[in-house]
This record gives structure tokens, sequence and C-alpha cells, in this order.
């Protein structure tokens, strides 16, 4: 990977991501170079921008550096040298002496990233009720309920329910001012101002926005004077019955090293968290996904049963559901394959072994003996009456599922059976789901059991 060919690269990562996007985030950086061992550095402006595009684009841009160059294994960022330091975790106890001429501080609000609205968001059980106050918040009307308060896990959509809101409250009314940014953006303005003595301009700076979202509020737990300045940051707009959105990966009773006052302040409007996702809502952002890529890689196709090994295997984190997707695509167009099941195992080792479920061949065959009131010996054994033949192929499909064992070796664990009666046996297993609603559901309640 050279310079050329990073600079080569650019039209192709702007339509990935959208131009918007690309300017914020992509042109910055800038190629640095590629280490013996496929590490490719690029340098962005300031810690946080580094690990923002690593967060939410390094798949993408490992994926298209991959299609020029394939030795390159990973994407590293460096910080600028002569970047002002990263503000300290504290605030400093004394000031510095103020500029000569100090500019007035323009709004600090963070890009929004145009994928992240309502229309992309899939919704499923686990983010319903999430989804459903983050509607009504952003239809504005009367504040209800403030702070709206939402948490969850790594990657379950906190971001973009917060992003969809601020794209809705703005194009509803373009008039509000609507300030998103993240927690640790607060607490960087805030040493700023205090080193820069402009804490007046802070103040009214944040007391005049109509609505205020912080993402990862978690991040000034601990930090005693930036939480002070958040409290009466917070104090002041809902007393003026602004509308306040909060995220954090945990509930607020959850979070360690939270004054008492900030936590219970927190709690004081709705608090709803999003759940770890489900298999079907899995799907669902996949089945989405692959609607949105069809424009970029016309004529790729996805052959059956990938997209639901894919909810089946990868964990309830939504970014890497889509990091693995956006591999395969891009992995598939540069050889010109469709995208099939060794196409997974080729390109997604890595993810899958990662998210590797610890389930065992054992628990699979007691669970599956017990759900159908078999014995586990019949089960295993050498009968073929229906009775223990069709729990056989059920335990044997959920040990393909489940687990990373070959046919070979299932077929051993089951009474030393060959691979060619595990391969039809979950064959079959795969038809009748499809046709009959009984089996279907066993298997599914066996799945979330075993999971669980
Ligand atoms: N229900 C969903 N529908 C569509 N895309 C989703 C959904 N949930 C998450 N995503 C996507 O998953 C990725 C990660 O989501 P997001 O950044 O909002 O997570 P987060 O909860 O803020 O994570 P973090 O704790 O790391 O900040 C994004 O690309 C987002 O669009």
């Amino acid at each position: 990977m050279t310079k050329e060919q990073w600079g080569d690269l650019q039209d192709d990562i702007c339509k990935t991501m959208g131009e918007n996007n690309y300017r914020t985030w992509i042109e910055p950086l800038r190629f640095v170079g590629k280490s013996d061992d496929g590490v490719v550095t690029l340098q962005a402006p300031t810690n946080f921008f580094g690990n923002y595009v690593s967060r939410n684009y390094g798949d993408m841009l490992l994926a298209q550096i991959s299609r020029v160059d394939r030795n390159v294994r990973r994407v590293a960022f460096d910080v600028a040298r002569d970047e002002a330091p990263e503000p300290p975790a504290q605030a400093p106890a004394e000031e510095t002496p103020a500029p000569a001429q100090a500019a007035k501080p323009e709004l600090p609000s963070a890009p929004l990233d145009k994928r992240f609205t309502f229309d992309s968001f899939v919704v499923g059980k686990p983010n319903e009720l999430a989804h459903a106050a983050a509607k009504r918040v952003a239809e504005g009307g009367p504040v209800t309920f403030n702070p709206l308060f939402l948490y969850g896990g790594v990657g379950l959509g906190k971001t973009h329910l917060m992003h969809a809101i601020a794209w809705e409250m703005s194009v509803r009314n373009p008039h509000l001012t609507v300030l998103y940014l993240s927690a640790e953006q607060f607490m960087y303005r805030f040493v700023q101002a205090l080193r820069e003595r402009r804490m007046m301009d802070f103040k009214e700076m944040f007391r005049s926005v109509d609505v205020l979202m912080v993402d990862d509020v978690q991040f000034i737990a601990g930090k005693d004077s930036t939480q002070e300045e958040f409290f009466h940051t917070f104090n002041a707009l809902v007393d003026q019955n602004k509308q306040i959105i909060i995220s954090a990966d945990r509930a607020p009773d959850e979070i360690k090293d939270l004054e008492n006052r900030i936590r219970s302040r927190l709690q004081s409007g709705l608090v709803v968290d999003l759940h770890p996702t489900d298999y079907e809502l899995r799907l669902g952002i996949l089945q989405s996904k692959v609607d949105s890529y069809r424009t970029l890689y016309p004529g790729l196709v996805i052959e059956d049963g990938v997209l639901e090994f894919l909810a089946h295997r990868i964990s309830t984190n939504v970014r890497v559901l889509e990091g693995a997707l956006t591999r395969l695509f891009a992995f598939a167009s540069l050889v010109g394959k469709p995208i099939n099941m060794d196409l997974v195992q080729d390109s997604l080792a890595d993810v899958l072994r990662a998210s590797e479920r610890k389930v065992s061949i054992d628990e699979i065959q007691r669970k599956v003996a017990e759900h159908y009131n078999i014995r586990l010996s019949d089960m295993i054994g050498p009968k073929r009456v229906r009775n223990f033949a069709r729990p056989r192929q059920v335990a044997m499909y959920l040990c393909k599922q489940l687990t990373s064992r070959s046919l070979p070796e299932i077929g051993r664990r089951f009474g030393g059976r060959d691979h060619t009666t595990v391969m039809h046996g979950v064959r079959r297993i795969e038809e009748l789901r499809q046709q009959d609603g009984q089996i279907d559901e066993d298997v599914e309640m066996l799945r979330r059991a075993l999971e669980a």
C-alpha cells in the first residue's frame, strides 16, 4: 500500500460513506505508511478523531485498502505530532492566563452521521421501547420526559438513535438549536474554557441551546469539575424546559463515581435501555444493510443461508455484524464470486472465532434429548425410527450452527456416523424449518436455551 494507492482509493471511500461523512472523517487523515507486518498507519488530527474513525469506519477502511493490497491486516491511527495536548482527565487546578484576543466560541456540535436516521434504524423487540421514546422526543411538542436517558451495551444503536433524533428535530424545526456532542467533548470544551478564562462564554453557549444531547455520559464519572459544570448546565436547561437527551453504556445507578445528585437528575426523566440484539433483529439489520449495498455492488449474489448464519453466529454488537458484512461484500467483489459459506469461512475466520459460542456437542445432545423426552443413548445410537431420527437430526443441525466442529467430527460424536449423514440431517432440518412451524419453533427454542 502506497500513498498514491491511498489517494486513488479516496473516490471509492467517498462513495461508500457519502460525501459529508467523507469530508468530515476521512479527508483530514494523512497516509503515513505500511509496516512489514501489514499495518497501514493513518494520521488523525486528534486522539478523539482517530478513535472515532477507527470505531466507526475501521472495517470499511480495511476492506477498501485490502482491495488494493491483500497483505494489509490492520489499519492503525496515529496522532499528528504538532497537535495541542489532549485535555487532562480532570480540570486543571490553576487557570492559565487568557490569550490576548480570544475568539467567541462556536457551537461545539459534533458532526451527525447521515446514515443514522430513523429510516435506517431496524426495530425489533430488544429496541422497540427505546425507539418509540426516541421517536416521541424527536417529534417535539411539549417536553414530557426530561431527560430521555438511553443506555445499552456496545454497538447496540445508542449513537444511531441520538443522531436520528437530532436529524428529525432539525428537519421538523430548522430554527431549533440542537447541540449534540460526546461527554468527552463536553469536558474538552469545559477545560478549554477554563484555560482560556472564557467560562462565561461557555455557560452562555450551553444554556442557549434548545436541545442538548450528550453521548456516552459515563465518561464524566470520576471527573469532578466536569460533573459539577454538567450538573449546572443540566439544571439551567431543565429549568427553561429545554429537552435533554443522554446516552450511556449502563443505567444511571450502575455508573460508578457519579455524584448522587447527578445520578438522581439522570433518573428523573425516562430511562430506557437497548437490550442485546436477538436473532430476528440481527437478521433484519443484515437484510436492510444488504439492500443498501445493492447500489454499491450491483450484481453480487448472496446465497441462501449466509445471512441466517451470520445472524446466528455473530455477537450482539451490531457494529461487528456490519463490519463482517462489509468485509464479505468487499471480498466477494474482489474475487468476483458469490457470497456463500466458503467465502464466509475464508474471509471471516477471525470474527467467527472471536464470537464463538461456548456450547458443546454434549450439551446440545443432552438438551435435545430432554426436550423430545428420549434417552440420550437412543438419540446417539443406531435406531432409525422417526422418534429418534428427527431429534438426532435437530441435534446435528444445532451442533453445526452453534459449534465450530466439522461434519466428520459431529458424525463421530453421533455414534460414529459418516459426515454425509450429518450433512443430510442438517439439510433436512433446514428444509423442515421452512415447511413445518412446529419444528421451526422447537429448534429456535432449543437454540435460545443453549445460548442463554
Ligand atoms: N437497530 C439498528 N438498525 C440499524 N443499524 C443499527 C441498529 N443498531 C445499531 N446499528 C448500527 O450499528 C452500528 C453501531 O451503532 P451505534 O454507534 O449507534 O452504537 P452505540 O450503542 O452508540 O455503541 P457504543 O457504545 O460503542 O458507542 C452503527 O453503524 C449503527 O448504524
